[in-house]
């Protein structure tokens, strides 16, 4: 027992009982031990410290560390024979960057990066490296080894590092929010917008205000259609539901209604609306720009002002409600809201932090929502028997067209299922990402060093056939147990559908999202029936950073009896 420290901070780290106490920077060493055993197995005499090959302790390191970093399930569970098998990230299949071009550009898959990830499957397998510009992914495409990069992302888990954005807060000396902070800084964000965002009760709160934002959507569709040429028509269904969720998020986000589906859209909304396009379209071009090009290319300077408006807008609309509590209080009165009043009221965010949250919300809240709900509707319109279904379902939990609430929408099992079949067909995410920047991780028999960025594939292995029966199809009842045609329709492996992420870095808004999209169909199931137009080309979906439709869905909205 007299393993010693041979890292810089020389601590006096003896015995394996010491491992438990451990201090991370030893840990590491110990880490990084293990590794160089690895390589070093094929040949290459081991390290040896007093009384242990580096073999033997790597596999005591590997078992400590999963306890000690709260790991579940940790894959390493490396015996010595194990490690002499593990590869190193260079022994990794994929495409050098001439192929990336030509899939990208010649091939066109540069809007279709969701296909690509098939594509790559197909030629290397389910883990493959990629390399083009700045970025160095591992592609991890089965539930496997996404469980794997899960189990082993650590306590503070971080997506992927957005440098510019980082840049652009640095320049604007802005607190780093939820996307650019990490470690404790960001749990601590975490830590203050997870209550009231996910926790089903707090988040019941919100229906009868979400409710009202339908009840303009149902008003907002009947305006369009009546105005449409033949009367039923809603062209581009996807901007209508985009005007909804801005005014559903930014309702319990500000406490304020904004009229976004009323007849003019405040200037404002419009600016919005704006900016974040520009912003997630300009930041796809900055990343892949060096620094330099800053001061001679155009891109940086309009990724500024896209930002620039984006927070402009946000810091009017909270310092509007900031004003309204303020008047409130002056004059005695109590002050009730939902999300800003609770933020400000709780004293755990600075202002600045507040105000970089709630537009990372803003921005997290609007197209996700917006892009399913499209989605799930182009599908019930060439669906007519799930439709049929759902429309049974939602009149007989609510009959006369009555508004459904939060414990009746428990009784609705097709309608959840008809939004989770239209995610796992059109994951709105479709690859997420872990950057695996304190530990040194196994992933399917391949030893990675700190700092690897995994692309979790979500999208091919929601569409892969080996783990969903007919996979193709929109099938809603594969997720109703006991009603899908055979049993392997729901039986999947759990990180197979991961549409909102996985563990503490999941979605903040995936409840509040649930809510606004079952109340927002059920309703619209009350009271139209939903049709494609006569003759209607197929919409396929394409990647602007996230998965959209590539041309309008056009809807005709009958009003049920
Ligand atoms: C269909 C609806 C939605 C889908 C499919 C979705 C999906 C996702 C996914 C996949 C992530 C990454 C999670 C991970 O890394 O494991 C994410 C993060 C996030 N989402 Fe959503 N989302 C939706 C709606 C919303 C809504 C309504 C809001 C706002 C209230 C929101 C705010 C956010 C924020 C702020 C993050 C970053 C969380 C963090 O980094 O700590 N999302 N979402």
């Amino acid at each position: 027992c007299v393993c010693v420290c041979v890292c810089e901070c020389k601590c006096a780290f003896t015995a394996i009982c010491a491992l438990w106490t451990l201090r991370p920077k030893c840990l590491e060493t110990c880490l990084r031990s293990a590794h160089m055993h690895a390589r070093f197995s094929s040949g290459v005499p081991p390290l040896r410290v007093p009384g242990y090959t580096m073999g033997s302790l790597a596999v005591v390191v590997l078992r400590a560390s999963a306890v000690l970093l709260g790991r579940r399930n940790l894959s390493v569970q490396a015996t010595t024979t194990e490690a002499r098998k593990l590869k190193s990230i260079d022994e990794l299949p994929g495409p050098g960057l001439a192929t990336t071009l030509y899939w990208l550009f010649v091939k066109g898959y540069a809007n279709k990066s969701h296909l690509l990830q098939g594509v790559q499957k197909s030629l290397y397998g389910p883990i493959w490296r990629s390399r083009f510009g700045p970025f160095d992914l591992v592609n991890v495409a089965s539930p496997e080894l996404i469980a794997q990069v899960i189990n082993q992302e650590g306590r503070y888990p971080v997506r992927a590092e957005l440098p510019h954005w980082k840049n652009y807060r640095d320049l604007r000396g802005q607190a780093y929010g939820l996307h650019v902070s990490s470690g404790l800084e960001w749990n601590r964000l975490r830590s203050a917008l997870n209550p009231k965002m996910l926790k089903l009760q707090e988040v019941s709160a919100f229906a009868p205000t979400i409710h009202q934002v339908v009840g303009d959507l149902l008003q907002r569709i009947e305006l369009v259609r009546s105005r449409s040429r033949d009367k039923v028509t809603v062209s581009d269904m996807t901007s209508e539901l985009y005007k909804f969720g801005f005014e559903g998020i930014s309702s319990i986000l500000f406490e304020t209604r904004l009229g976004c589906l009323q007849e003019k859209i405040p200037e404002d909304i419009l600016r919005f609306i704006k900016a974040v396009n520009d912003m997630l379209t300009l930041s796809d071009i900055v990343i892949l720009l060096p620094r330099w090009s800053r001061a001679v290319l155009p891109y940086w300077k309009r990724f500024v002002q896209a930002w620039d408006d984006l927070c402009d807008v946000a810091q009017t609309l909270i310092n509007r409600r900031v004003a309204e509590i303020e008047a409130q209080l002056a004059n005695g009165k109590p002050v009730e809201g939902m999300y800003l009043t609770y933020l400000l009221s709780s004293d755990r965010l600075s202002r600045a932090e507040v105000y970089i949250c709630i537009t990372e919300l803003l921005l997290g809240g609007v197209d996700t929502t917006s892009n399913t709900l499209s989605w799930a509707l182009y599908h019930l319109a060439r669906d007519r028997e799930a439709q049929g279904r759902l429309h049974d379902e939602v009149t007989s939990v609510c009959p006369d067209k009555r508004e459904p609430t939060t414990a009746e929408l428990s009784r609705m099992p097709f309608l959840k299922a008809v939004i989770k079949e239209t995610l796992r067909l059109y994951p709105v995410v479709p690859g997420n990402g872990r950057f695996v920047s304190e530990n040194e991780v196994v992933v399917g028999g391949y030893w990675f060093p700190k700092k690897t960025q995994f692309h979790l594939c979500h999208y091919t292995i929601c569409h892969d056939e080996a783990e969903f029966v007919d996979a193709g199809l929109f099938a809603p009842e594969r997720w109703l147990r006991g009603s899908a045609p055979t049993a392997n329709h729901y039986q999947h492996h759990p990180y197979c559908f991961i549409p909102f992420g996985v563990g503490v870095r999941a979605c903040v808004g995936k409840r509040l999202a649930e809510m606004e999209m079952h109340f927002a169909l059920s309703r619209l199931m009350q009271h139209y029936d939903v049709q494609l137009e006569d003759g209607a080309a197929p919409v396929e979906p394409k990647t602007r950073v996230l998965l959209i439709p590539s041309q309008p869905i056009n809807l005709r909205f009958l009003p049920r009896a």
